[in-house]
């Protein structure tokens, strides 16, 4: 079961929902339903499923409609047609039809949202705000602090506990808008352009401390950005919005390297591959490489090859006849120890390696890359070869 899942929602604001419905079904597009019934289209025919533990980021233009869907997802904005079903004590509860008393225990413990502009109470200090919500649950005053404390501690702000928010600088009362919804301990926190108001640089900060709290807590996370180097630097999962429609939704390898129409395109066409590609995006798949036997040929000449177990885990290496050494990199960001490196004749890497460390480790060691999957099963081979025609096929577009 998806953690939120939306099932081909309607969302219209103004009177005439009827009119607008028939409209969305002709397939019009927004200013010919505002035209001819007054009322605007919030959202149409949205499907999109959030697994549990995603970020996903809704990506788009302003009023393409991210808020209007995310705001679907605790009910602020109501739907005039569709499900928006949101696993709740583990059942996957209809968001837009179920009774008020739900309704309130989803807002209360499954649901948690941070907003752009914070939302802070600037009568109470930073404690008091983050322990907002559970004074509203009733939760007494011991329990409360040994909650806020913690996660004041998880957001770097402990020593800022007795300040008033407007003490503070942006940047840090934003963290105390992702502590205070941390603090309802929600599966699922809606983050409408959280960090949109903050100057660039604490910014690239908190994107890169939520990457690293969800690390640790494995939240379900639904992001709006308008942004798409923030949506491609968090997001799992990217949907693109135009017009109140969904126009791609997908991993940013998907969206970098298949943008599905000419406005996606024109979002990617001055991304940095580098910087979201994986070696996934450039390997030479093991499965096109020449085999001998148990071995898996890796150069023109035949002269270097990987054994391979019954699995198709790399076990050997040999070169020419002697037998050459693997060395295992860890990590996406392929780290590996510079004496072990110089020793070796090949390296091992995990498939999702990002293209920027598979060329820093080239560059650095001048070694092969095998990549293999989270089993440890060679996956394909990333070589200068491979790398080089990747890049230009992306650069040619
Ligand atoms: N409460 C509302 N009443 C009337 N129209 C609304 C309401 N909320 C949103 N809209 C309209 O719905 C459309 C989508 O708005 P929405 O806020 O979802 O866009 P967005 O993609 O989040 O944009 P932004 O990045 O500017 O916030 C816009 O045309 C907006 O004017």
């Amino acid at each position: 079961m998806p953690a939120v899942e939306f099932r081909n929602i309607d969302i219209v604001f103004g009177a005439d929902q009827k009119g607008a419905l028939k409209l969305i079904d002709e397939g019009r597009s927004r200013e010919e339903i505002l035209t001819a019934t007054g009322a605007v289209l919030g959202a149409a025919g949205v499907s999109l499923a959030i697994e549990r533990g995603e970020i996903c980021v809704l990506m788009g233009l302003s009023g393409s409609g991210k808020s209007t869907i995310l705001r679907a997802i605790n009910r602020l904005n109501e739907v005039a047609r569709g499900e928006v079903l949101v696993e709740h004590k583990g059942s996957a509860v209809d968001v837009a039809r179920c009774d008020e008393d739900t309704l309130r225990d989803i807002r209360m413990h499954t649901v948690s949202m941070v907003f752009q502009q914070f939302g802070l109470l600037p009568w109470r200090t930073v404690r008091d705000n983050v322990g907002f919500g559970l004074e509203l649950r009733g939760m007494g005053a011991a329990e409360r602090r040994r909650i806020v404390d913690e996660k004041l501690a998880m957001v770097g702000l402990t020593n800022w506990a007795e300040k008033y928010t407007n003490e503070l600088s942006g940047g840090m009362q934003q963290r105390v808008g992702l502590a205070r919804a941390f603090a309802t301990d929600a599966d699922i926190l809606l983050m409408d352009e959280p960090f949109s108001a903050l100057d660039p640089l604490i910014r690239d900060k908190l994107q890169d401390e939520l990457l690293d709290l969800q690390r640790r807590i494995h939240k379900t996370i639904v992001f709006v950005s308008h942004d798409l180097d923030e949506a491609l630097k968090l997001g799992n999962k990217i949907a693109i919005m135009e017009g109140g429609r969904i126009v791609q939704a997908g991993t940013a390898e998907d969206i970098l390297l298949r943008p599905a129409n000419a406005y996606v395109a024109e979002f990617v066409k001055h991304m940095n591959p580098l910087n979201v590609l994986r070696g996934t995006a450039v390997m030479r798949p093991a499965a096109s490489l020449r085999r001998e036997g148990d071995a898996v040929v890796l150069d023109k000449g035949g002269r270097v090859k990987v054994k391979v177990d019954a699995d198709g885990r790399p076990v050997s290496l040999d070169l020419n006849g002697r037998a050459g050494l693997l060395a295992v990199a860890d990590g996406e960001a392929g780290k590996i120890d510079d004496k072990l490196a110089s020793d070796s004749d090949c390296i091992v890497a995990p498939v999702d390696l990002k293209l920027k460390a598979a060329i820093e480790l080239k560059r650095h060691t001048d070694l092969p890359i095998l990549l293999v999957d989270n089993l440890g099963r060679l996956a394909g081979l990333c070589d200068d070869d491979e790398i080089y025609r990747g890049l230009l096929r992306r650069l040619d577009g």
